[in-house]
């Protein structure tokens, strides 16, 4: 029996320099690249390089994007602030890719996923802004997670955020309150426009949005769904409705397809 090729979801890489001599690579987090294959049953891609002019012939070969997080943050500049504390890390090529990965996304209905800096970068690249300091502004909670804990401490649950009634998250969840992980310092300052926000933290933060309007899968979550995404329904079904819009998305490209 053959069996049908899965779809192929992009992520975007970070550009990080490491090693005792500084050298560029290009990273791509595992749990990222695994709850794809496992939750989504995708084929994760890297387009290494892939420029801003070359969104367009990319996105044509592929069923779906998802945004990953990354310690990095974007860049101020794309919502008009000066860099607030220079020792945070920056990612300008990711940000150059991204923004403009996003509008393409939803211009041509292509599934779109952002989890923690993909979140911010929806919200940038739509003309929203961010909190540069979450903790520092007077009535919010310190998203951060905590230093030198176990890994899986870091990732797991931190704190419960209300879902909008009625919405795909909380049909994900099974409930409209849900318990999450959360490891962002930054986070929405003013949604953008056709943001609409589907998750509240405690302390009033947007933690999940979908585009109003998209002709496609386009949400996001502040929290990180990807973490042993199996052994949580409520990120399990995030991967599997994302799955499932990266499945139509693949019907629409490949239409004669064998799908047995
Ligand atoms: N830098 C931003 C984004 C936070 C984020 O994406 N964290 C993920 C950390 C690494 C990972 O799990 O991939 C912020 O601090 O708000």
């Amino acid at each position: 029996m053959q069996t049908s090729p899965l779809p192929l979801v992009w992520l975007p890489a970070d550009h990080r320099l490491l090693g005792r001599y500084d050298m560029p690579y290009l990273l791509l987090g595992d749990k990222y690249a695994r709850a794809v294959k496992v939750g989504a049953q995708a084929q994760p891609v890297l387009f290494p390089l892939a420029e801003p002019a070359q969104i367009e012939s990319l996105l044509a070969q592929v069923d779906g994007v998802l945004l990953t997080g990354s310690p990095s943050n974007v860049h101020p500049a794309h919502f008009d602030e000066e860099v607030h504390d220079p020792a945070l890390p920056l990612d300008p090529a990711r940000d150059a890719l991204t923004l403009a990965l996003v509008r393409a996304c939803l211009a041509q209905a292509v599934p779109l996923l952002g989890i923690c800096r993909g979140f911010q970068e929806i919200n940038v690249a739509l003309g929203g802004s961010l909190h540069q300091t979450v903790h520092a502004v007077p009535g919010l909670m310190d998203h951060r997670e905590a230093d030198g804990l176990p890994v899986e401490q870091q990732y797991g649950p931190s704190h419960p955020v209300r879902l909008a009634a009625g919405s795909v998250l909380a049909q994900w969840a099974g409930a409209e309150q849900a318990l999450v992980n959360s490891l962002h310092g930054q986070g929405i300052g003013r949604l953008a426009p056709t943001l609409q926000p589907l998750a509240w933290a405690e302390d009033g933060l947007v933690e999940a949005f979908e585009v109003q309007g998209a002709a496609e899968f386009a949400y996001a979550v502040q929290w990180h769904p990807e973490w042993r995404c199996t052994d949580n329904p409520f990120y399990a079904a995030t991967f599997a409705a994302f799955g499932e819009a990266l499945r139509r998305r693949q019907q629409r490209r490949q239409p004669h397809r064998r799908t047995t």
